[in-house]
């Protein structure tokens, strides 16, 4: 089958983790601004950063610092809560991406329930609208909270890339991988931008950067742990060579049989 070389997908470099590490010892050390900087030095697209309601990583103040530092999009990921909505339409950064947040849990855990919270959410969509921000919300690969991300005015879908990283076997990965597959065909037809993230790295990246419907990755804990043996510009930009490679023949590389690793 003849294949033609893609746009190019965004690379949305995530920095929590920075700030975990900082957090660690509670000084000013390592500075997630300042990774940032060196991301968009690199090559990054995009910054993502998550303010979640406990701090655990990104602080307030390093949003504003981020806002006001950087000449990249900034991506906020946030709770879709009142106390979330007030700091983003203050702060008005390019992109909120909405996430589902359980004080307990060691990551993100799911995508949000969209379909069965649509009142509250979408009026919360629409403040931050009004406010000039881009409103994505991170969700699972389903027709039903895509349809439900449509009606209550999103702009962009992330779609949750963890139960297929997380896969044990090949055979897990294929099922996830054609279900996001299926998922972002549905977003894209119904007008949606597609974003994908979670739990990405050198090794699974492939297959989802070769999805044509999918414009921008998010990638950030596996990007920052790298960053430690390779350093951050290294890392940055050896993960958009591979998704630009993923792109050049997308029909071979979105298959996760496919011999070509990529690499
Ligand atoms: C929303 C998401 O998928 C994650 O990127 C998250 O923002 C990373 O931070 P945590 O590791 O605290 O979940
Ligand atoms: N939204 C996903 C993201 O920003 C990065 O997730 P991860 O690579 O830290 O798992």
């Amino acid at each position: 089958m003849t294949s033609f070389p893609l746009r190019p997908q965004r690379l949305g470099v995530n920095i929590d983790h920075v700030a975990t590490v900082r957090n660690a010892r509670g000084g000013s050390d390592p500075d997630p601004v300042r990774a940032a900087l060196l991301a968009q030095a690199a090559g990054a697209d995009g910054i993502t950063a998550h303010l979640r309601e406990d701090r655990r990583h990104i602080r307030d103040r390093d949003l504003s610092r981020l806002r006001a530092e950087l000449s990249i999009p900034l991506n906020m990921e946030m709770a879709a809560t009142e106390e979330m909505v007030a700091i983003a339409t203050s702060l008005r950064p390019h992109a909120c991406c909405l996430v589902p947040e359980r004080r307990e849990e060691v990551t993100t855990e799911g995508g949000l329930d969209v379909a069965a919270q649509e009142t509250v959410l979408s009026s919360r969509v629409a403040r931050l609208r009004d406010a000039g921000i881009r409103v994505s919300l991170f969700i699972d690969p389903d027709a039903e909270q895509i349809a439900a991300a449509t009606r209550i005015g999103a702009a962009v879908v992330e779609l949750h890339t963890g139960a297929y990283a997380e896969a044990g076997d090949e055979e897990g990965q294929f099922r996830e991988l054609a279900r996001l597959a299926r998922g972002a065909t549905l977003a894209a037809s119904m007008g949606l931008e597609v974003h994908a993230g979670h739990g990405l790295t050198y090794d699974n990246v492939t297959p989802v950067a070769a999805r044509p419907e999918i414009v921008e990755l998010n990638i950030g804990h596996f990007l920052i742990g790298q960053a430690i043996f390779d350093g951050l510009p290294a890392v940055i930009r050896h993960m958009k060579g591979l998704m630009a490679h993923a792109r050049v023949r997308p029909q071979e590389n979105a298959d996760p049989q496919s011999d070509d690793d990529g690499e």
